[in-house]
């Protein structure tokens, strides 16, 4: 646990080695200090009355008419930290992929990170660590339709599928119901320093970046539309595991409602887990062919929803005829696919299977038996549903050699 915990800032993939300083994210490692000292500190309690920081909770004080010139209004006033312009020189906004840098390969902003501090308090580079007894989680009572609503709205959400029974009952405790009232309602500024983690019960979500790395004043001053997320997902959370600056706008396109959680609770509860997936997970995803057009962050998607398991060689991993549950991904060791007992194709790491019961609600075409020890990233069905459309056609493309005249060497 602390070996991993104390690892996360020194591995963010994110961050960018340029050194130059921008004003504005050095008053977020500045406001950090005292952010996580208290959940209801200052901060805290200025974003109740939706005057700071993020989406306040319960505060009608909608400011109508943003003020950085984007065409959602905010959901807040006045930041403490600003979301002055960050350099951003020379670049011109054209998505992702225009951006010439290191970090823009991963999908990020050129300044993303940049200030973060490279002294930290032990609390925020190892917040589960002992010396935190101090600490109880935020508890928010809620009626029974509430709880309702927010166990289904997590139930589909990865970051919740690994919590025991305990860390599942503080975080439904913790979370705080944020009802968004229209559409063009600015969640989360991009730039500005991040409080809550927030889960959509309902509603939708456009998500954009500038390639300055925040908002900027004027038309197009979001940047550009990278992606958009509703009900069941989540977002908010890379700020908060990686004590930066908010990568992303985030904005309402119609009536929606959140489910907040704050920081802390985040960082205790939930950063481990999430962080482990998806550093276990980021390399192997990078090497997948299948999935190499995606973006780094739609991999880390998929890596929260990954499981891993192994199986010892002979084993069968999927059964012909039988209905299908599970995408597979290999990650070390080799398989084989059998149509009738006859092998019609060989499986190396990096390979996948068992997507076209689930493209087609079909029974599995054939059974996959492993000729070694094998281990496997499997994502269920929900997951491979939401996360996978982006390659589906390159799924369905794929050929396969059925005659088993040209095995085992087909592929
Ligand atoms: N392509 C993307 N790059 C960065 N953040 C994204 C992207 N798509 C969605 N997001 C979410 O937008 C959020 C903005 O706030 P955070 O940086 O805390 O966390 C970010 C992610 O949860």
């Amino acid at each position: 646990m602390a070996e991993s915990s104390n690892s996360f800032p020194g591995t963010n993939p994110f961050i960018n080695t340029n050194t130059e300083k921008s004003p504005n994210i050095q008053k977020i490692s500045e406001e950090e200090e005292i952010e996580v000292t208290s959940p209801t500190d200052m901060t805290f309690r200025q974003a109740n009355a939706g005057d700071s920081g993020d989406a306040g909770f319960g505060g009608s004080a909608f400011n109508e008419g943003s003020q950085d010139g984007g065409p959602g209004a905010s959901f807040f006033g006045q930041s403490p930290f600003g979301t002055g312009a960050a350099s951003g020189e020379g670049e011109e906004e054209g998505g992702l992929g225009a951006l010439p840098t290191g970090s823009a390969q991963h999908g990020f902003p050129n300044n993303y990170a940049l200030g973060r501090r490279t002294s930290v308090s032990a609390e925020s580079l190892n917040p589960t660590s002992a010396g935190d007894e101090s600490w109880s989680p935020p508890y928010h009572p809620k009626t029974d339709d509430q709880l309702a609503r927010l166990r289904t709205a997590v139930s589909g959400n990865f970051l919740f599928s690994h919590l025991d029974d305990d860390q599942f009952k503080t975080v439904l405790d913790a979370l705080v119901e944020k009802p968004i009232p229209a559409k063009d309602i600015k969640v989360i500024s991009q730039g500005d320093a991040g409080d809550y983690f927030y889960i959509v019960e309902n509603g939708h979500f456009d998500i954009y970046i500038h390639p300055s790395g925040s908002v900027q004043p004027g038309p197009g001053g979001l940047g550009n539309k990278v992606s958009s997320t509703g009900p069941g997902g989540s977002f908010g959370e890379l700020a908060l595991m990686y004590n930066a600056p908010r990568a992303a706008t985030v904005i309402s396109t119609e009536k929606s409602t959140l489910w907040g959680l704050d920081r802390i609770t985040f960082r205790r509860i939930l950063m481990d887990s999430a962080f482990q997936r998806r550093r276990m997970y980021e390399a192997f995803l990078e090497e997948v062919p299948l999935l190499s057009s995606l973006k780094p962050y739609e991999r880390a998607k998929i890596a929260d929803a990954l499981d891993a398991i192994k199986f010892p060689a002979g084993a069968t991993i999927i059964t012909e005829g039988d209905p299908g549950d599970a995408f597979y991904l290999l990650e070390s060791g080799e398989a084989e696919a059998l149509k009738s007992g006859v092998s019609v194709k060989e499986y190396h790491r990096g390979d996948y299977f068992g997507e076209l019961a689930l493209l087609d609600e079909k029974p599995r075409a054939a059974s996959i038996v492993t000729k070694t020890e094998v281990k496997v990233a499997r994502l269920g069905r929900d997951g491979f549903k939401r996360l996978l459309g982006p390659v589906e056609e390159i799924m369905r493309r794929t050929e396969y050699q059925f005659d088993a005249s040209k095995s085992p060497t087909a592929s």
